[in-house]
C-alpha cells in the first residue's frame, strides 16, 4: 500500500514529506524534485513570497545514487525565510520580549472569512490564528508536489504520464473542445503566464488577474489533470472506498481552496441526454476496441477503462482579500475587517501542479495495488502479463480456458 505523510508549518524551519511503499529501482534525484517544485512557484498572480523564497530540497532517506531502495523516502524542503521567523516559530519557549518587533509577531485576532482562522481557533482552543494558519497554509503543497514527483517517476517508467492545465481563471474559461495538452506540452504550458493551453484565453486571463489586483480583489478558477497511458482495471466497483473516482475526488478536494471536483465532463453531463453523455464502444479499422469519445474521463464503474483519465478541480478565490472582508475581533468582540498580509491574487496555475501531484500519487497507489512488486522490474512484469492476458475479443465464455477465468494462459498451464 503506497502511503504518504506531510509535516511542517508555513514559516517553520522546513517541510518534511515521507512516502512508503515505492518499489526499488525507481530513478529519483534532487534535480527531479527541484524541477517540479519550480513549476509550482510559477504563475501570474502569485504574491511576493514566491519571488524571494527558494525551495531548498534534500533527499534524506530511501534513495541511493539516484535510485530508490524500496524503503520509506524522506524529503526535506527547507524554508529559506526561516531566519526571519526563528523566534516567532521557535519550537522551544521564547521570552516574549525577544519576539517583539519580529515579522508578524502581532496576535492575529481578526480572522479571515474563507480561511481556516476562525474554525481552527475554536477547534484547537487558540486565542489567535497564528498556530492555525501556519499549518492550514498551502505552503504545505510544496511537500505534496515533492512526493508526487516520486510517484510520477514510477508512473513514467511504466509509460503513464500526467499533465495539468488551467481551464478557467475567474469567469474567463478556455472554450470547450479547444484541445487537450499531453505531457509533451509541459514546457509550452509552463512558459504560459497562467499555464493555459489556449493562448487567446491566456491573454484574457492575464487581464482578469490585473483587473482583480487593481480592484483589491482575488480570483479562483478551474484546473484539469490528464493522465495518459493508464491501463484498464485500476480501482474497483466492488466497494465504495476502492473506486478510483472517489479516491481521486478525495485527493483533489484535500487541496487547500478546492471546492469542487469533476470526473471527465462531470457536472456538464448532468445537463445532457444519455445518448450524448456516454462513450460508445466501437471497433477501429484494425479491429481493435475503441471509444468514440471520452466524456467519462477514463473511468467507468470506479475503474479506469483504458482511456485517458481526466479530472477537474474548482478553486475558490483566495481568502486573504486585499480589500478586507468584515469580521469580528476575537480579542475585543467588536466588528472590524479581516487582517491582511501579503497574499496571492490568483494561485490557480500552482494549484494545477499540486493537482497533478495528488493525481499521480493516487494513480501510483492504484497501480501498485494491482501490479505491485518489490522492484520496478517486478511491477513492469506484472503489468505486462496482465495486459497480455486481457480477455481477447471473440473469446467464448463457455469454451475451455475461458469459463470465467480471465487469464486463459494460466488454465492452459502457461505463464
Ligand atoms: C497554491 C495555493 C496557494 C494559496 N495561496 C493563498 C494565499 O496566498 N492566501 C490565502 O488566503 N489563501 C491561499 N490559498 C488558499 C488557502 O490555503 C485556503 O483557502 C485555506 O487553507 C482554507 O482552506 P479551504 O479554502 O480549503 O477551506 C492558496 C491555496 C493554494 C492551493
Ligand atoms: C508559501 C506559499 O503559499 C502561501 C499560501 C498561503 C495560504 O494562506 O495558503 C499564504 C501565503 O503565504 P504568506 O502569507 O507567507 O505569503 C502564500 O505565499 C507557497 O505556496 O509556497
Amino acid at each position: 500500500m503506497l502511503r504518504w505523510l506531510t509535516s511542517g508549518e508555513s514559516h517553520g524551519k522546513s517541510l518534511i514529506g515521507i512516502i512508503e511503499g515505492l518499489p526499488a529501482g525507481v530513478e529519483l534525484n534532487t534535480s527531479h524534485i527541484d524541477k517540479t517544485l519550480a513549476r509550482r512557484r510559477l504563475g501570474y498572480g502569485r504574491g511576493a513570497r514566491m519571488k524571494f523564497e527558494r525551495d531548498k530540497v534534500q533527499l534524506l532517506a530511501g534513495v541511493r545514487h539516484g535510485t530508490t531502495m524500496g524503503g520509506p523516502l524522506t524529503i526535506e524542503i527547507a524554508n529559506t525565510e526561516w531566519p526571519k521567523w526563528e523566534k516567532v516559530m521557535s519550537a522551544d519557549p521564547v521570552d516574549p520580549a525577544e519576539i517583539e518587533g519580529q515579522a508578524r509577531s502581532a496576535p492575529l485576532t481578526r480572522p479571515r472569512p474563507g480561511h481556516a482562522d476562525y474554525p481552527g481557533m475554536q477547534k484547537y482552543g487558540f486565542t489567535e490564528a497564528r498556530s492555525v494558519l501556519e499549518r492550514a497554509s498551502a505552503r504545505e503543497t510544496a511537500t505534496r508536489v515533492a512526493l508526487g514527483t516520486a510517484a510520477s517517476q514510477l508512473l513514467n517508467a511504466l509509460g503513464i504520464t500526467t499533465v495539468s492545465h488551467t481551464a478557467a481563471v475567474g469567469a474567463v474559461s478556455v472554450p470547450e473542445d479547444s484541445g487537450l495538452p499531453t505531457a509533451a506540452d509541459v514546457e509550452v504550458l509552463d512558459a504560459d503566464p497562467l499555464r493555459c493551453f489556449h493562448p487567446q484565453t491566456s491573454e484574457a486571463m492575464v487581464a482578469e488577474v490585473d483587473a482583480a489586483h487593481k480592484a483589491g480583489e482575488t480570483l479562483g478558477g478551474l484546473v484539469e489533470v490528464i493522465v495518459d497511458g493508464v491501463p484498464p482495471g485500476l480501482g474497483s466497483y466492488v466497494h465504495w472506498d476502492r473506486r478510483l473516482d472517489s479516491r481521486l475526488a478525495g485527493a483533489l478536494m484535500s487541496i487547500q481552496a478546492i471546492k469542487g471536483v469533476e470526473i471527465g465532463d462531470g457536472f456538464r453531463t448532468a445537463a445532457r441526454r444519455g445518448s450524448e453523455a456516454h462513450d460508445e464502444i466501437a471497433l477501429n479499422d484494425e479491429g481493435r476496441v475503441i471509444r468514440t469519445t471520452n466524456r467519462a474521463g477514463g473511468i467507468e464503474g470506479g475503474m479506469s477503462n483504458g482511456e485517458s483519465v481526466r479530472v477537474r478541480a474548482a478553486m475558490k478565490p483566495i481568502a486573504t482579500v486585499p480589500r478586507p472582508l468584515r469580521t469580528v475581533d476575537t480579542a475585543t468582540g467588536e466588528a472590524t475587517t479581516a487582517h491582511h498580509q501579503r497574499s496571492d491574487v490568483c494561485a490557480v496555475p500552482a494549484a494545477g501542479v499540486v493537482a497533478e501531484a495528488m493525481v499521480s500519487l493516487v494513480i501510483a497507489q492504484a497501480v501498485l495495488e494491482k501490479f505491485g512488486g518489490d522492484s520496478l522490474a517486478e511491477v513492469k512484469r506484472n503489468l505486462a502479463s496482465y495486459l497480455k492476458n486481457l480477455p481477447p475479443l471473440g473469446a467464448n465464455p463457455q469454451a475451455a480456458g475461458h469459463d470465467g477465468d480471465p487469464i486463459p494462459s494460466l488454465t492452459k498451464g502457461g505463464v
